[in-house]
């Protein structure tokens, strides 16, 4: 993009000694733009936006420009809008300053500087300016909501995006909306029967004389069937899939089971089955969910939910396509095939990973939602969200862990699950948003005795500085049987490759204790070299050769924080690419080829034509070339083998000339790494502090190990730090 012309210039000094006339003189405003652009601090986009303005309207105030430049910037950087008394309160949050300080010479002056002096009401007045700013509906580039004391300045397009998610979760939260027939079927007393078959009670009594405790995947599921729109928030294996499966269960039985409605002739039409779909936001966590889905659904006990409970389980999907797949998306347009004039043929929607849906694709999806149907979102609150702007699940969920459930919503409750609920989470003054939300609290797969568990929820817990300083280390202290805590040196690249290479088993207290061990990328890269087929062999054999490869490569992953520096991507896979050649598991000619055996590969941007979805992984494997298929001649060639990742175990071989978005992947940011796990994460923190180390990240990493977590500190205090920053995001959704 060219950069459109500065209106004039100011002389630079001007800036250095009196930065503030940016704020009443527009040439030094531009001035002064440029300056952060060129510094990076500002994106090319954001100055485009504001040149644009400035062109529509010349005597456009600079406080104005300012804020749109500042609104504009904030999309980049996961906020909705800018929040003018904080941006006055933190100027230079608002913009993207390297963390580490600018070390480069004559840095421009800082947004502190430049507003030192300015207040909110002469904010506020500047934008006064009816052609580029309104506070509702019209045709003005910007919006300007919120409160007198929290004024929120958005563009229009996220402006509109919030109002249209509000309006039709509103519409789908009303149950006096739905049809007689389908408010009848919320009857608590009939569901109750169908709920104990469902959720029934642990045989085993751990309880005391206060009763069973509350089963919340009972809760969750009745308060699911009540409306049209469901969230279910759980940390991981807290039963999300086991609810939703439950759910679509009950739904789909009791539409088999309604009375036939007559045809025109008078005979009965049979029972239509609900049209259920599935979805997630990536492809790795649609495959997920289709695997934890398929499992389920075979061996749901279904006996006294349906007179025909085989035929019950075949009309409960197991497909999951990824929500790009599902609303039609069309290459080089925001447009989906499918919106509220050609809505999705569907009647129940259940999106898996929501908190990775950002407030374009939520907004797109609910418009092509038909009325009637059902949405439940699933997903755990406390990940990070999209690195797109919005974290509506975050913002939905904001009053999750307090319930503030109704005496109303309690009541039915109770006649529906048996279960009373916690007092704790009762609320008269609950709104009809938190009605429709439940948060799953027990986790199934990490019981107490998992470091990973404890791990989990020590950062996530709301302690005061101190206390939560001590019950992490406490956990990481503990010696539990899935944790290790590893610290490494800089230099310290031989701990560095025996991580990569081996997984560094011996640093996890139960090593040479259990049957199998953590590993690392060796193992994959053993399975490649020693279950190779002949080159005679048939192309299944080289599929099933791929499987095997990519499972084992799921084995483990190195995940870290940051792109940049020693411990960041591009460190870290340069680093453990000689840490793998040096073992001779991998031969890249000493990193002149870009191309070789054992590169794993990550999609980083979506490719209709190929069929890949950004977060796709692959393996570049060696294949004999096609001419020489029977002549056993030894010529061969790279092929990157992907997982279709649409249901079936299909392999999708890619000449690696084909991609044009992809890197290398022996580390990964955690923010790439939502939507899998692995039987064995390492995390690694960079040794320097760091704003973008948040609790929510720290979380996000922990969670992605299945089975075995290294922690890898490699500096003093950001595992600290980190848990006790949270991050903000800024919006006008959840209050
Ligand atoms: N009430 C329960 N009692 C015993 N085991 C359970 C219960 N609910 C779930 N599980 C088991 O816990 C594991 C995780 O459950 P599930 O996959 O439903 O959780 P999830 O929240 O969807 O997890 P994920 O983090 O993978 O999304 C599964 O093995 C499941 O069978």
């Amino acid at each position: 993009m060219t950069m459109p012309p500065t209106p004039q210039s100011a002389p630079p000094d001007t800036l250095q000694q009196t930065p503030e006339r940016a704020l009443s003189d527009t040439p030094t405003l531009f001035a002064l733009l440029d300056r952060w652009v060129a510094r990076g601090w500002l994106r090319r986009l954001d100055r485009a936006f504001t040149a644009f303005l400035h062109r529509e309207v010349p005597d456009a105030p600079p406080l104005l420009l300012l804020a749109a430049a500042l609104a504009s910037h904030q999309l980049g950087r996961g906020h909705v809008c800018l929040d003018l008394a904080q941006t006055l309160a933190t100027p230079d949050l608002a913009l993207s300053l390297p963390p580490e300080g600018d070390s480069l010479e004559d840095p421009p002056p800082l947004p502190s500087r430049v507003m030192t002096g300015l207040d909110l009401d002469s904010w506020r007045t500047a934008l006064t300016q009816p052609e580029l700013v309104a506070s509702g509906p019209g045709g003005t580039p910007l919006v300007l909501a919120g409160s007198r004391e929290r004024p929120r300045l958005y563009l229009r397009r996220y402006w509109q995006y919030e109002q249209d998610i509000h309006t039709r979760i509103v519409e789908r939260l009303d149950n006096d909306a739905l049809p007689a027939e389908a408010r009848a079927a919320t009857d608590a007393t009939r569901l109750r029967p169908v709920l104990d078959a469902l959720f029934p009670q642990p045989e085993v009594a751990d309880h005391d004389d206060a009763g069973p405790p509350l089963d919340w995947q009972k809760a969750a599921c009745a308060l699911a069937v009540r409306a049209r729109f469901a969230v279910i928030t759980g940390g991981p294996g807290t039963g999300k899939t086991t609810t939703v499966v439950r759910l679509l269960a009950l739904l789909q039985a009791r539409a088999l089971s309604a009375n036939p409605p007559a045809q025109a002739d008078g005979e009965p039409e049979g029972p239509r089955a609900l049209r259920i779909r599935l979805a997630a936001p990536t492809g790795k966590a649609a495959a997920r969910l289709n695997e934890s889905i398929a499992g389920q659904v075979a061996t749901l006990a279904l006996d006294g939910l349906a007179d025909d409970a085989e035929r019950l389980r075949e009309a409960i999907p197991t497909e999951v396509s990824t929500l790009h797949r599902l609303l039609g998306s069309r290459p080089d347009t925001r447009r989906f095939r499918h919106h509220r004039h050609n809505p999705l043929p569907l009647d129940v929607l259940v999106v898996d990973e929501a908190s990775m849906v950002d407030v374009g694709m939520m907004a797109a999806l609910l418009d092509a939602l038909p009325p009637q149907a059902r949405l439940v979102l699933l997903g755990d609150k406390d990940q990070l969200a999209s690195v797109e702007a919005g974290a509506v699940l975050g913002d939905l969920c904001a009053r999750a862990e307090g319930g503030h459930y109704t005496p109303a919503t309690a009541e039915w409750l109770v006649q529906a699950t048996g279960q009373a609920l916690p007092p704790a989470t009762l609320d008269a003054e609950g709104e009809p948003l938190d009605q429709a939300i439940a948060m799953l609290r027990v986790s199934h797969r990490f019981t107490a005795d998992s470091g990973i568990g404890q791990l989990a929820a020590a950062i996530n817990a709301d302690f005061e500085a101190a206390a939560k300083r001590h019950t992490i280390r406490d956990v990481l202290n503990h010696g539990y049987a899935d944790l290790s805590h590893l610290k490494l040196a800089n230099d310290d690249e031989r701990g560095l490759a025996r991580l990569a290479v081996t997984g560094s088993p011996e640093h996890f207290p139960a090593a040479g204790r259990t049957t199998t061990a953590p590993m690392g990328y060796r193992h994959f890269l053993s399975v490649m070299a020693e279950q190779r087929p002949a080159d005679s062999a048939p192309q299944e054999a080289f599929d099933h050769w791929a499987r095997q490869v990519l499972t084992a490569h799921g084995d483990f992953q190195l995940l870290c924080a940051l792109r940049r520096g020693p411990w960041g991507v591009e460190g870290l896979n340069e680093r453990v690419r000689q840490a793998l050649e040096g073992e001779k598991l991998i031969d890249s000619q000493q990193g002149r080829q870009r191309w070789y055996a054992g590169r794993p590969v990550l999609v980083t941007k979506n490719d209709y034509g190929l069929g890949l979805m950004n977060g796709d992984i692959g393996i570049t494997l060696e294949v004999p070339h096609p001419d020489a298929a029977n002549s056993d001649d030894g010529r061969r060639l790279l092929r990157v083998a992907f997982p279709a990742n649409d249901g079936t175990d299909r392999i999708k071989w890619v000449l690696p000339s084909r991609l044009q978005s992809v890197e290398t992947v022996l580390a990964m940011t955690v923010h790439k790494s939502q939507g899998s796990e692995f039987t064995h994460a390492a995390l690694v923190l960079p040794d320097a502090p760091n704003p973008i180390l948040t609790r929510e990240l720290i979380y996000t990493g922990i969670t992605r190990a299945r089975r075995w977590l290294t922690l890898v500190e490699t500096g003093r205090g950001q595992l600290m730090d980190a848990a006790q920053r949270r991050v903000m995001r800024v919006s006008g959704l959840g209050g």
